[in-house]
């Protein structure tokens, strides 16, 4: 594993093995590694994890429901490779059935055990998230920067797809969409009208539109953005995820930015605008909304603890709102789905206002 300073660390191989190059980012989550690998938004990124144990309880199954994989956030692993302290060979649990290192073989995803990942996390908390590559034997590669490509294209869908059979008409831009929004949305009776990342969804029979999360940078988006611009003067309900926040907040005028290595975790704390209620969020994201950006009819819904960066933002008077953290969790606290209530509940409300 080689850094774009110069650093290097050598680690024994449990994935398949192939030279490839990306942005390291840690993530300090404890669980959930089916669902991250699988996270679309970690495009391009080599992933490090905090959490020394990995792989002990195996992958779960390839079931599905609602033409959706259970138990994995996508239909592939997204990352670009897997680096860990203490890998388990041995696995256990009901609902495995292979080991991380066989999933990762199949999936063509090269994996490292062997790190010392806590150093290797000190040296991008302090110079911010860096260039990496992984190299097996003489395979020798570039370092290649993952931000300067349009990675929704990539991790996006490329045909109009349609889940669930509710009452409520939800279209969902899949900028590289995780499986759990779907699921939250079908469980509060919608029809969830899945579509490019760059669909102009404006001309369809919809009742409010969904954001989701996504890889990359949010600059990279302008066709999304410009839909979102469009779809405003309807005054149809907006959420969004993640990269549905920044590009909400882009849609309104507002600027996002590139923070020094993310958030990537299951406990970043959140307080909610106007209030002293703190909820303890899922995260996965390296950029951010600039809150001073924000135009006078628009204002913070959430702001992270730690830091002070935007967690959400809304629109003062219409049903807009988007939160920068996962209230699908998929993995981690699902303290904040009740958003999903919130957002389908401005649904009917705009259906009964429009009789
Ligand atoms: N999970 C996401 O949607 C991530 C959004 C964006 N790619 C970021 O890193 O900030």
């Amino acid at each position: 594993m080689i850094l774009e300073d110069g650093t290097t660390f050598e680690g024994k191989s449990f994935g398949y093995e192939k030279s490839v190059a990306g942005e390291v980012v840690f993530y300090t989550a404890m669980t959930g590694y089916p669902e991250s690998l699988t996270d679309p938004s970690y495009t391009g990124q080599i992933l490090v994890s905090t959490f020394p144990l990995i792989g002990n309880y195996g992958v779960p199954s390839d079931s599905k429901e609602e033409n959706l994989y259970e138990f994995y956030e996508s239909n592939k692993i997204h990352i670009t490779g897997l680096i860990v302290s203490d890998y388990s060979f041995e696995y256990s649990h009901w609902n495995a059935i292979k080991s991380l290192g066989d999933w990762l073989k199949e999936q063509k995803v090269p994996g490292l055990f062997g790190i010392d990942t806590r150093a290797l996390t000190k040296i991008i908390r302090v110079k911010g998230s860096l260039l990496g590559k992984i190299e097996f034997d003489d395979e020798v590669i570039d370092f290649y920067d993952p931000n300067q490509e349009n990675l929704v294209a990539i991790a996006s869908t490329d045909k109009v797809e349609v889940y669930g059979n509710g009452e409520h008409r939800i279209v969902l831009v899949d900028c590289g969409v995780k499986y759990n929004i779907i699921r939250c949305l079908i469980k509060r009776n919608a029809t969830v009208i899945v579509v490019p990342w760059d669909y102009d969804f404006n001309n369809e029979d919809f009742d409010g539109i969904f954001l989701s999360n996504g890889p990359g940078d949010p600059a990279l988006c302008d066709a999304t953005v410009e839909n979102i611009r469009k779809t405003m003067d309807a005054e149809k309900p907006i959420m969004g995820i993640c990269l549905g926040n920044q590009l909400l907040a882009r849609a309104a005028g507002a600027e996002t930015y590139k923070l020094k290595f993310g958030h990537r975790s299951h406990n970043q704390p959140v307080l909610l605008q106007g209030t002293d209620r703190c909820f303890i969020t899922s995260q996965n994201h390296g950029f951010a909304v600039d809150t001073k950006t924000l135009p006078a009819d628009w204002e913070p819904l959430f702001t992270n603890v730690n830091d002070q960066t935007n967690e959400g933002i809304r629109h003062k008077t219409k049903p807009f709102f988007s939160t920068q953290f996962h209230p699908e969790a998929a993995s981690g606290p699902v303290d904040t789905e009740f958003l999903f209530d919130d957002f389908m509940n401005n649904v009917i409300e705009y259906k009964k206002n429009k009789k």
